[in-house]
């Protein structure tokens, strides 16, 4: 098989031969000295990023951008470098010439006239032009977002106010159910290689994704491990501080795009009105306001095509209280759960947090989480695993007993934010992961008040969230 194909290899390259070559060359200047040429840039940012820089015989420069962790090659003047693209041959020259005017010269600023060229067989130009060029461009860029510091963006008042972002979470921090970050990472990968795909479909280039489960399962970290995979940068939208339909829609047009935009806790952070109720944009008085009606076309409507490349992330603590039409495919495709823990993910954390792969009680744990009618948030443990960091024993048989001690109940004490009814009377409250569906249910549809927040204990009953 080897033989067969290096003799193809061989073949090819003697055909080839007698092919005549192409050259284009790409200025540092664009065409009438108007300022820096943006492909010459990018040029040299891909190249310095080949692998085959490593194994050339090219002289090569070698820098580090302030901060960064990795070191960076650019090509010394007048070398080459090849590359290859879709099975075609081509090579880059980083041509460096002394300007003519400029050896007796001292008021001519720049001395050199530099350029790159790209030679390749005049067969291949349809597959060079533009698609190997659109590569190039899209690696350089993908490179120097990976490079640059990230934003986090919060709204405040019809603005948004600029943070940097640099949360440690990554989908190896996380502990999930079995191939779930596999899954979610293919489909970040299919969605960002998808431009053509969304282009030639007449779709708006953006994906949206609903985070459900208890609090304490991870939404938040896993939106940050999405941030972090995709290199975007992060706008996190609190809709109570959004006026109305009319500053949502300004608040889209200012993100940038390969973004992420955040709604967290869709289910409670303000009281949108069902379209039924109210005129696009407007209440019962007539006055401007911030309706569902809004919010489904900042998700899917005109102005969401405004940047590309976008992720629109929501999450709830309860999917059942979400308007359907939010939720329906082209708004968030895909729903994921993000529940209680499991053996699959525990043995994630004591890896991560204790640096242990097996032990004598992961048999004993293993059964207790399957069978025990106790379940526990991640976070849960991820704090009993920390304050037993230098002790694996003690921190399993803490987890252990987590699993062991049944709460189903939650006082009123334990309720840092409760339901209230229209009368402001406080609610005793029923943990709605505990079993009691139907009675949490008919608490929230008989309350008219927003959804405030709940602080649930950590262990739990099993619950719907299972399901
Ligand atoms: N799946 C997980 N893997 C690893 N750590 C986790 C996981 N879930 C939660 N944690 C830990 O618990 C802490 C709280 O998690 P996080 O804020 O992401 O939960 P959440 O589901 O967003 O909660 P809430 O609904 O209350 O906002 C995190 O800092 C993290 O350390």
């Amino acid at each position: 098989q080897y033989i067969d194909r290096g003799l193809s290899m061989l073949w090819e390259r003697l055909f080839r031969c007698g092919d005549s070559s192409m050259e284009i060359e790409v200025d540092e200047r664009a065409a009438g000295n108007h300022g820096l040429n943006e492909l010459y840039r990018q040029i040299g940012v891909y190249v310095g990023s080949l692998r085959s820089a490593l194994n050339t015989q090219a002289r090569l420069k070698v820098y580090r951008w302030v901060d960064a962790a990795a070191i960076s090659f650019s090509l010394h003047d007048n070398e080459s470098i090849d590359d290859s693209f879709d099975g075609v041959h081509v090579s880059w020259t980083h041509c460096v010439m002394e300007k003519e005017n400029a050896r007796n010269n001292p008021f001519c600023g720049d001395s050199a006239q530099r350029s790159f060229t790209l030679r390749f067989l005049k067969r291949d130009r349809e597959i060079i032009l533009p698609a190997y060029l659109d590569h190039v461009s899209k690696v350089s860029a993908d490179i120097e977002r990976k490079s640059s510091q990230r934003f986090l963006y919060t709204n405040n008042y019809g603005n948004w106010e600029e943070a940097s972002f640099s949360h440690p979470s990554t989908f190896d921090s996380l502990a999930l159910d079995l191939g779930m970050a596999e899954r979610i990472k293919a489909d970040l990968d299919t969605f960002s290689n998808g431009k053509t795909f969304y282009h030639r479909n007449g779709r708006a280039w953006k994906r949206g994704y609903l985070l459900y489960g208890p609090p304490g399962t991870g939404k938040s970290s896993l939106i940050a491990a999405i941030a972090n995979y995709m290199q975007f940068d992060v706008y996190d939208l609190e809709l109570t501080k959004v006026s109305d339909n009319a500053e949502l829609k300004s608040l889209l047009i200012q993100t940038s795009a390969k973004s992420v935009i955040v709604v967290e806790d869709i289910d409670c952070s303000v009281k949108l009105s069902n379209r039924e109720d109210a005129k696009e944009g407007t209440d019962r008085q007539g006055s401007s306001k911030l309706t569902l009606s809004g919010l489904l076309n900042f998700v899917d409507g005109l102005w969401s095509c405004s940047g590309e490349e976008r992720l629109f992330i929501f999450t709830t603590n309860f999917k059942e209280r979400i308007d359907p039409a939010l939720l329906r495919p082209g708004r968030m495709d895909m729903h994921i759960l993000l529940s209680y823990c499991t053996f699959h993910a525990f043995k994630k954390m004591a890896n991560n947090y204790l640096g242990i792969q097996d032990h004598p009680k992961f048999l004993e744990l293993q059964e207790s989480m399957t069978k025990s009618s106790v379940q526990v948030t991640p976070a849960a443990i991820a704090e009993i695993l920390i304050r037993n960091q230098d002790s694996p024993d003690m921190a399993l048989s803490e987890v252990l007993t987590a699993f062991q001690t049944h709460v189903d109940i939650v006082d009123d004490e334990n309720i840092s934010t409760k339901h209230m009814d229209d009368e402001n009377t406080p609610r005793k409250h029923v943990d709605p992961t505990v079993g009691d569906e139907t009675a949490s249910k008919v608490s929230h549809q008989k309350s008219k008040r927003p959804y405030l927040g709940l602080k649930m204990p950590f262990f739990c009953g099993k619950s719907k969230h299972q399901d």
